[in-house]
């Protein structure tokens, strides 16, 4: 195994950089100045104490060039992990490769652009690539089971609660669970696309102590590894700072989706989840496990936020908004407030009670994203008046705001 060169690292202030991308909004409750200044070694120790770890591994770091499933990679993957499970460490496996394991036998030469046939090799890939992790971890005396999981599944309560218990569970029967994006059923408005955010999310689910990202590079660069001069970042003390200090290009590969801004999405809520994460090549991760400097480690913040408002801040595809008039938006701005029906001047789109949706000030700035009370359909009669108003109007059931402060996230302004 090649050892990563500390000659190359740098500190995440070197360079300027544009960082565009699609982060979703910082999380109000847990800021930059909520940081606690941890070391790069304390962060390291954390990795290497982790019980409960999330690993990702992306397509590109499980198929061959010809983007075949690349059976070897798999099973080094899978020694790494099996040596650490040995350990006694809990492991969920995010992972990619299904799309990529699929498409080779279905007689495509490239990865499918249109959303059916990538299905279609999602469902044929699946049962490729879960065939080959249950007999790799299988010599290892471990077994696994399969997870599905659509983005509408983390954004409903009930099944995101179910997702939780299925995982504990099998934690709990020592069984390592296997997880992927449910690509044959996602429907193209609502899906994760690539499995970052999804790793975050279920390292949030498992109340993770360790989110381990990998991929085709060894670790964050200061900017595409491609670009001349640029240089791998051992240490990120604060994901928002690294943010403006980089370069974010995209997908390096022609199997890969995500690239880095899904990744740096990812790793910034993990830490706002309280969790470090370490992202590098998927050769690294026996290294990564053992807190070995390889990659990048990201400090986690301190201050965190519940599991279930970071889920709703990270409910990546609000179904409609409410919007609030200006003494509402500095009452959540304010922190701790009700969104009450008094301060609500419109409401766009069709969602239903239990959806999440974004809640915008007049000039349609997002500066919340919320689990709706009621259906869409049933605010306009609501808009302006007090909530006493609408008892007597709608009835005592209708006695609560429009969206509840517990099921309320602030975000800033960069969408
Ligand atoms: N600043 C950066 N540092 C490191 N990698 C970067 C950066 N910007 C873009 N990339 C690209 O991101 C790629 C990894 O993302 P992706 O191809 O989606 O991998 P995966 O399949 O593992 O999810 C790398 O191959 C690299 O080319
Ligand atoms: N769920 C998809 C993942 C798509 C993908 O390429 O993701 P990633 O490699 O993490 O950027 C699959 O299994 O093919």
């Amino acid at each position: 195994m090649q050892a990563a060169s500390t000659s190359e690292e740098a500190t995440v202030s070197v360079e300027a950089g544009t960082s565009a991308g699609t982060f979703a909004g910082t999380f109000a409750e847990a800021t930059a100045s909520d940081t606690t200044q941890y070391t790069h070694e304390q962060v390291r120790r954390m990795l290497s104490e982790a019980q409960t770890i999330v690993v990702k591994v992306g397509s590109s770091s499980l198929t061959a060039p010809s983007g075949h499933l690349d059976r070897e990679k798999l099973h080094a993957l899978v020694d790494a992990l099996a040596r650490t499970a040995h350990l006694g460490a809990r492991i969920v496996l995010v992972s990619s490769g299904a799309i990529a394991a699929g498409f080779g036998p279905l007689g495509f030469d490239a990865r499918p652009t249109d959303v059916a046939t990538q299905q279609a090799a999602a469902s044929v890939g699946q049962g490729m690539l879960m065939s080959e992790y249950e007999s790799a971890f299988a010599r290892y005396g471990l077994r696994v089971g399969q997870i599905l999981i659509t983005a509408r599944d983390t954004i409903t309560p009930a099944q995101y609660r179910n997702a939780r218990r299925t995982l504990n569970r099998l934690l709990d029967l020592g069984v390592i669970p296997i997880v992927n994006e449910n690509d044959a059923l996602a429907s193209n408005e609502i899906r994760f696309g690539d499995n970052d955010k999804l790793s975050a999310l279920v390292a949030n689910i498992v109340q993770a102590d360790a989110l381990v990202l990998l991929t085709d590079v060894d670790g964050l660069y200061t900017a595409p590894p491609s670009q001349p001069g640029s240089q791998r970042i051992a240490y990120v003390q604060n994901v928002h700072e690294v943010l403006n200090a980089v370069t974010i290009g995209g997908t390096g590969s022609a199997v890969g989706t995500g690239g880095m801004h899904t990744k740096l999405d990812a790793a910034r809520v993990a830490n706002e989840s309280g969790i470090p994460v370490v992202l590098t090549r998927a050769a690294f991760a026996g290294p990564a496990l053992m807190g070995d400097a390889v990659g990048t480690a990201f400090a986690p913040v301190k201050a965190r936020g519940s599991a279930r408002r970071l889920w709703i801040g990270f409910a990546a595809h609000p179904r409609g908004s409410l919007v609030a008039d200006e003494g509402a938006v500095t009452a959540i701005q304010a922190g701790r407030a009700s969104l009450l029906a008094a301060g609500v001047v419109g409401v766009i789109g069709d969602f239903s009670a239990g959806d999440p949706i974004s809640i915008t000030d007049e000039q349609g700035t997002v500066v919340a994203k919320g689990i709706a009370a009621y259906d869409a359909e049933e605010v306009p009669q609501t808009l302006g008046r007090t909530t006493a108003q609408i008892k007597k109007l709608l009835g005592e059931e209708y006695a609560h705001p429009l969206v509840h402060r517990d099921d309320l996230v602030l975000v800033d302004s960069v969408q």
